[in-house]
C-alpha cells in the first residue's frame, strides 16, 4: 500500500475524552458515533453512567477494539468516576475523574494506540473547585504533558483560521503578555503546522493590530509602531507570508478573509468572536506545537440545554473529522 492510499481503517482509532459529565459531551459522543457510523472510528473515555439512558454503547478492552464495534455503536473504554451525574448539574466530586481521562486519552495517543485527541469541553471552574486544576484550560495542560512550553490555540472552520496569541488572561493582562517573543513563537509554531497538517508550504498569515485601527499611526496605541510592524518585517526577510498589523475590526469581512490563511489576533476574544458568529456549529479548536493531534469542539459544557437531547453535535462531528485528516495528512508526509 503506497501513503496516498491511506484510508481511515489504516489509522488507529481517536481517542475521546468525556469531559465535563455533566455537560453535553457524552449525549454529544452517542449523536456523533451515530452519525459517523464507524467513517471516523473513535472511542469515548468516561464512565458508561454518565451516558443516556438509551445510549447504543459497547465497552472495549482495548482501543484497538474500537474499529470493530464503531461502525454499530459507542465504543466505550471504560474510566470509573467518583459519582454518578445529573445533567446540567456539575458535581465536584468527579473533577479528578475529568482530569485523569484527559491524562489517559493522552497517553494512548503517546504510545500509538490512538492516532488523535479529541476532548469534549471541560468547565474549568468546576475543575478547579474541585481537583485543584492548575491550568486555564486543556491547551495548557496537554502542553504540560506533551513536555513543550509553548503551544498554539487555533480555531477553525471552511471560512475561517484564527489563532488567540493571548488566550485565558484577563484583558488587562493583554498588553503585557503580548511580547514581541510570544508574537515570533505563535508566527512560527502556526506556520509550520499549518504545513504539517494541512499542507501549506507557505501560509498566508494575516497579523491582527493590538489596537483600534492597529493604533492609526500612533494616535491610538504604540504598539504596532514599537515592535510589531519590525518583527513583522524581519520575519518576511526570512520567507514568512506575513500582512499586518490589520485594523482588527475590518479584517474579517468575506473579501478581506479571501486574502489569508489564518489570522493572528493578540487576545481571545479578537479571535473567537468572529469565528464563532461566521460558524458556531462548525468550528473546531485544534493545538497546534504538540507532539500529538489534538483537537476539540469550539464550544463549551452547554449546562443550560444538557441532558435535553437538543445539543447539536456538528462541531464535534467536525472536530472528530479535522483530527482524522490531519493524521492522515502527517502520515503521507513521513
Ligand atoms: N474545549 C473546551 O473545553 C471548552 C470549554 N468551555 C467551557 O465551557 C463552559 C461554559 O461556557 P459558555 O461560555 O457558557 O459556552 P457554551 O459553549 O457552553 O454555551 C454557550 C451557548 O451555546 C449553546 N451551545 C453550546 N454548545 C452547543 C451545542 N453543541 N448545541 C447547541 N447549543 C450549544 C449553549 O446552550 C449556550 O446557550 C465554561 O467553563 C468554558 O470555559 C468553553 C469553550 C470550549
Ligand atoms: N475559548 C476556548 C476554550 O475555552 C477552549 O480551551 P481549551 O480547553 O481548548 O484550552
Amino acid at each position: 500500500m503506497s501513503q496516498s492510499d491511506l484510508c481511515p481503517s489504516d489509522l488507529a482509532p481517536i481517542a475521546l475524552s468525556c469531559g465535563e459529565p455533566a455537560g453535553v459531551g457524552p449525549e454529544l459522543a452517542v449523536k456523533a458515533a451515530k452519525l459517523l457510523a464507524g467513517a471516523v472510528p473513535f472511542f469515548w473515555i468516561g464512565d458508561p453512567r454518565h451516558l443516556p439512558s438509551d445510549a447504543l454503547f459497547e465497552e472495549i478492552a482495548s482501543p484497538a477494539d474500537a474499529l470493530r464495534i464503531a461502525p454499530g455503536a459507542l465504543p466505550v473504554l471504560r474510566h470509573d468516576f467518583a459519582a454518578e451525574v445529573r445533567p446540567g448539574t456539575p458535581d465536584l466530586d468527579n473533577a479528578q475523574g475529568v482530569i485523569d481521562v484527559i491524562r489517559r486519552a493522552t497517553a494512548l495517543v503517546q504510545t500509538g494506540e490512538a492516532s488523535a485527541l479529541c476532548t469534549a469541553p471541560i468547565h474549568k471552574k468546576v475543575l478547579k473547585d474541585g481537583a485543584g486544576y492548575a491550568f486555564p484550560g486543556h491547551t495548557e495542560f496537554l502542553a504540560h504533558l506533551g513536555g513543550v512550553e509553548r503551544v498554539v490555540m487555533m480555531l477553525a472552520c471552511t471560512e475561517l483560521r484564527v489563532v488567540p496569541v493571548t488566550i485565558h488572561i484577563a484583558l488587562k493582562d493583554v498588553p503585557e503578555a503580548f511580547t514581541p517573543e510570544l508574537l515570533e513563537d505563535t508566527i512560527r509554531i502556526t506556520a509550520a503546522d499549518m504545513e504539517r497538517y494541512w499542507g501549506y508550504a507557505h501560509p498566508r498569515i494575516a497579523i491582527a493590530g493590538l489596537n483600534p485601527h492597529a493604533g492609526e499611526g500612533g494616535a491610538m496605541g504604540t504598539e504596532e509602531i514599537d515592535w510589531m510592524i519590525p518583527l513583522i518585517d524581519r520575519l518576511k526577510t526570512q520567507g514568512f507570508d506575513l500582512k499586518g498589523p490589520m485594523p482588527p475590526d475590518t479584517m474579517f469581512h468575506g473579501r478581506a478573509r479571501a486574502g489569508y490563511d489564518v489570522a493572528l489576533c493578540a487576545y481571545h476574544d479578537q479571535a473567537l468572536i468572529p469565528i464563532k458568529t461566521i460558524d458556531f456549529s462548525g468550528g473546531v479548536n485544534v493545538t497546534l506545537g504538540l507532539p500529538f493531534i489534538r483537537t476539540s469542539p469550539d464550544h463549551g459544557t452547554a449546562f443550560d440545554i444538557a441532558g435535553k437531547g437538543v445539543a447539536d453535535p456538528s462541531s464535534l462531528i467536525a472536530a472528530l473529522k479535522m483530527a482524522q485528516d490531519m493524521a492522515i495528512t502527517a502520515r503521507k508526509a513521513l
